[in-house]
């Protein structure tokens, strides 16, 4: 007994004549006729949409869907509703079915989460906030997801009407872009090319007579870039004499990074002897802080040779003398007064504290420039205080009985009504290097007052904004300038052949004067034994073996000619200004990059042409060509010595390492 009526609508019937049976065998084969066009129409979607791989996939994917509804599974029902219409939506034709099929779940989990948290009734705008957060989310997911399919079907597991708070998959570690200060990132350009960019020194306005006569007896006609640019600026700021800056402010510093050999040093001698030049009384007014001895005494030579003609005095406390010699030279007791008998001191940190704790006859209250050339490596050296301490000796007089002057100095603090009340000489900080560092957190150990940088790193403007922070391109490591006259080359070689390699540069390829760097002292003097003993070459050594006044000899000889191979340490790779050095060699790799800029800076110096090759260890090659193309080199060259060259010297060289055990060994019973 039936319960309930089913009426069934039949579709048309054409033919009232056939029985009941017929008319449902008809119905059967119009149902099958339907199911069969249906079929057909999907399949054409099909060809249209996949490539044929893809049918294959889809073909499986069914079976694989058919199979599943055997499972009793949480994905079972999801499955089967959404696989086929993300299947279409897929781009990524390359993934195996099972992955979209999870990806497609992954989305439909998504979609459900967001409807579920917008049923829970949270306001509109945090709904947006997790809608954007989700669709990061989603876009880090696509990227996780082809190598996690395991983590992204655990995450899918969670059950559906919930935000997930969190996320467990792996995501790729964002890039993080330094910002920089907008003095860093939009800093005046100087122009790179010297050749081209020379600037007559009469077009500097400021200087005296007597000032230009002596740079044109010095064979200075015209101010390379970085003084064209740094000079006027120096001078400008004491526009409203030494007590103020413009307008009554305190200046602004000034830090240059400009190439080695770009003219630097000339760039604060020149505005520091012009501005000094008038001045009535001797006391301390301007203190150049280099890092070497050697560096200090060449920077000194540079000033007295400006300051020639004048009153001013220039005093060097380096070392050179004893520690008396140099007291004598700073002051001297008249009518029962101390007088100071220095305008300009030229010092290393360490015998500059020496003296400042020690010498009651450096004074330095009266400081107006405080010069710190070759920077970067003096920040390095900030460990020791040295700045703080001639910080101290500048503001001293601030806090004695004499405080209550008018001209009284007092640190620079927060600028009040009452510290801007009585003028007051200010200390104007020149910061000048090669490699100057753009880690703001380095420079800011320097306590700068509004600096403004001047740089020939075109990189910085570049990723400048007018916002007061810029963001810079993520980089491992600074980017230099390099000269223009050099030419890098880098040669393949093994540790046995570099000795060779070296003679052959100079006796074969007649490239001396070469000036070369090793890492250590110790190799330094090895290598030095090992020429003189294959003798033929005018060889010498430069290293803290040499006393100070060996040293200073052998940078004379090399200068003069006599030296036509110079194997030193970093000891001679900074800032040293020896003119007609043609070629540097690294006969061991430097491990840092501004080891590097600087040693190869020892030539190609004022516009002239260079070379610099690099002796690299197979292992060292890959890590060292890219810690310079990172820094900003403009290409360095492969330069293969084939073995036939080495060939002819190799007997003798076999010889000479015999007799170079013998003096070693030598050396060593000697020691002891
Ligand atoms: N205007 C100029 N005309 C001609 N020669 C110059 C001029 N200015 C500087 N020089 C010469 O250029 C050479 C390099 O100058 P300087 O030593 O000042 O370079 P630098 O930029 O300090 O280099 P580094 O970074 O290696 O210390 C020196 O021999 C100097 O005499």
């Amino acid at each position: 007994m039936s319960l309930f009526l089913v009426n069934r609508y039949l579709g048309e019937e054409k033919d009232w004549s056939v029985s009941q049976e017929s008319r449902s065998q008809v119905l059967l084969a119009k149902l099958q006729q339907k199911a069969k066009e249906k079929q057909s129409l999907t399949g054409q979607k099909e060809c249209l949409l996949q490539e044929p791989t893809v049918q294959q996939d889809l073909k499986k994917k069914r079976k694989a869907h058919k199979d599943s509804s055997q499972q009793p599974s949480l994905f079972k029902k999801q499955k089967s509703e959404v696989v086929p219409s993300y299947v279409w939506e897929s781009d990524n034709h390359d993934e195996p079915v099972e992955k979209r099929n999870q990806k497609c779940v992954n989305e439909k989990q998504k979609k459900e989460d967001q409807k579920g948290s917008s049923a829970e009734g949270l306001p509109d705008a945090p709904v947006a906030v997790r809608h954007g957060q989700a669709d990061k989310r989603d876009e880090e997911k696509t990227e996780t997801e082809n190598d996690t399919p395991k983590r992204t079907l655990e995450k899918t597991s969670a059950p559906s009407g919930f935000t997930i708070l969190g996320g467990f998959e792996i995501k790729p570690i964002q890039k993080v872009h330094r910002v920089l200060p907008q003095w860093l990132a939009q800093p005046d350009v100087i122009h790179r090319d010297i050749k081209s960019n020379l600037v007559p020194i009469s077009a500097i306005p400021g200087l005296s007579a007597q000032l230009i006569k002596k740079l044109q007896n010095n064979g200075i006609e015209r101010f390379f870039p970085v003084q064209a640019e740094v000079i006027p600026a120096i001078l400008e700021s004491t526009q409203q004499g030494l007590l103020m800056g413009r307008g009554g402010y305190k200046p602004r510093d000034i830090c240059v990074s400009a190439p080695t050999g770009s003219g630097k040093t000339l760039a604060f001698v020149i505005p520091v002897v012009q501005l000094l030049m008038e001045r009535v009384v001797c006391e301390v007014r301007a203190l150049a802080v280099l890092p070497t001895k050697e560096l200090a005494q060449q920077v000194c030579k540079v000033f007295t040779s400006y300051t020639e003609g004048t009153t001013l005095k220039v005093v060097m406390l380096a070392g050179q003398r004893s520690f008396p010699a140099e007291q004598v030279l700073l002051s001297e007791l008249r009518g029962g007064v101390r007088r100071s008998l220095a305008d300009i001191v030229v010092a290393t940190p360490g015998r500059l504290v020496d003296h400042i704790n020690g010498t009651s006859g450096l004074c330095l209250e009266h400081l107006r420039f405080l010069i710190i050339d070759e920077a970067d490596r003096m920040i390095d050296s900030m460990h020791h205080s040295w700045l703080s301490q001639v910080v101290n000796a500048v503001y001293r007089s601030g806090n004695g009985p004499e405080a209550v002057s008018i001209f009284r100095r007092t640190e620079p603090a927060h600028i009040t009504a009452t510290s801007l009340s009585s003028p007051q000489m200010p200390l104007q900080k020149l910061l000048f290097s090669a490699t100057l560092t753009q880690n703001p957190e380095k420079l800011q150990q320097l306590g700068l007052h509004q600096p403004r940088l001047f740089s020939s790193i075109h990189g910085h403007s570049s990723s400048s904004s007018k916002n007061t922070t810029s963001a810079a391109p993520t980089q491992k490591q600074d980017r230099f300038d390099f000269p223009q006259g050099l030419t890098e080359y880098y040669v393949p070689c093994t540790l046995s052949k570099k000795p060779l390699l070296i003679l052959h540069f100079i006796l074969r390829m007649k490239l001396s004067p070469i000036l070369c760097f090793t890492n250590s002292r110790e190799t330094a003097h090895r290598l030095f034994l090992l020429v003189q003993l294959f003798g033929g070459v005018h060889v010498a050594e430069f290293s803290s073996r040499l006393s100070p006044g060996e040293r200073k000899k052998t940078l004379k000889e090399f200068e003069k000619g006599k030296i036509q191979l110079l194997i030193s340490t970093d000891a001679a790779a900074r800032g040293i200004d020896i003119s007609g050095v043609k070629c540097v060699v690294n006969y061991d790799a430097p491990q840092y990059i501004r080891t590097y800029i600087h040693r190869i800076g020892r030539t190609a110096r004022a516009g002239k042409a260079g070379l610099a090759f690099t002796f690299l260890l197979g292992v060292q090659e890959t890590k060292f060509l890219q810690m310079v193309t990172e820094a900003g080199s403009p290409g360095i060259q492969k330069q293969i010595v084939k073995p036939k060259n080495l060939k002819s010297m190799e007997v003798r060289y076999e010889q000479t390492l015999q007799e170079l055990a013998d003096v070693i060994k030598d050396e060593k019973a000697n020691a002891f």
